[in-house]
């Protein structure tokens, strides 16, 4: 299997985002997160991993502090930070959503790289990154969905922010732009940034990500890097797959 994940070595020491004990209830309906706690390392790919209804959407949510929690703490460099603060240091990318439907591709990326302070020249080379030439003149309601979702990555790496959240950033994309997209994120590490990625396919996870955090009905089954996960469930060759099967 290709990996794009070949040459991390980030200091493991250096936590930018720690999450301690979250826990989110919907109502009645039951527990979202439960005493969930991880850390994110400075320039890695952290994935966040699970099947529909882990609770992977509700954790990027709550870390991004737009979803007010039940309890848990969110540490920036060791230090509290409140959630009304975190949009200062993170980006969060939600899945499934188009914002500015009547206005063009080219319309939306030009006003978001003003927004971010961006050149001309950064703007045009993450269209180039992206694939979006051909659409540009398109509006947004009228975008397939693999556009849309390019749409939305190209506005996630204009965004200067230290940290990205991504929610399915892979979903609605064949094997080629998969590739291809796992690599642009991939070089956002080279560049200093971190990023947090929701993917319930393990395969592209095992790909693109150092490290992993399992996700299972709310509750984190484990977590690290490859080798790790596989020291820990005695399964020396054993895939991602295999792993989680083997934790939860
Ligand atoms: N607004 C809500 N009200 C009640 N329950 C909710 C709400 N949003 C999510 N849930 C429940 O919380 C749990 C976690 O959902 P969440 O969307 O975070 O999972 P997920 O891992 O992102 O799933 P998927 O891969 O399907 O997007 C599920 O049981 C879901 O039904």
């Amino acid at each position: 299997m290709s990996s794009v994940n070949d040459g991390f070595s980030p200091d493991r020491s250096a936590s930018l985002l720690s999450v301690r004990d979250l826990t989110k209830r919907y109502g009645r309906d039951g527990t979202a997160i439960d005493g969930v706690t991880f850390s994110a390392v400075a320039g890695e790919i952290l994935g966040i991993i699970g099947p529909n209804g882990a609770g992977k959407s509700t954790l990027l949510e709550a870390v991004a502090g737009l979803l007010p929690v039940n309890s848990g703490d969110v540490f920036w460099r060791g230090e509290p930070l409140h959630a009304g603060r975190r949009r200062d240091v993170l980006f969060y990318l939600p899945d499934g959503v188009r914002p500015y439907q009547d206005q063009s591709a080219l319309q939306v990326v030009s006003f978001v790289g003003n927004v971010f302070r961006r050149s001309d020249t950064d703007i045009r080379s993450i269209i180039e990154a992206l694939g979006l030439q051909p659409v540009l003149r398109k509006r947004v309601h009228a975008l397939s969905k693999g556009y849309a979702r390019r749409l939305m990555l190209t506005i996630g790496l204009l965004a200067s922010h230290e940290l990205l959240l991504m929610d399915e950033p892979f979903d609605g994309f064949d094997l080629r732009q998969t590739r291809d997209v796992m690599g642009l994120l991939r070089r956002q590490t080279g560049r200093g940034r971190t990023l947090i990625l929701s993917i319930h396919q393990l395969r592209d996870a095992e790909r693109v990500c150092d490290r992993f955090i399992l996700l299972s009905a709310g509750q984190v089954r484990g977590s690290g890097g490859l080798a790790d996960l596989r020291a820990r469930t005695g399964l020396p060759n054993g895939s991602l797959e295999d792993i989680f099967l083997a934790l939860t």
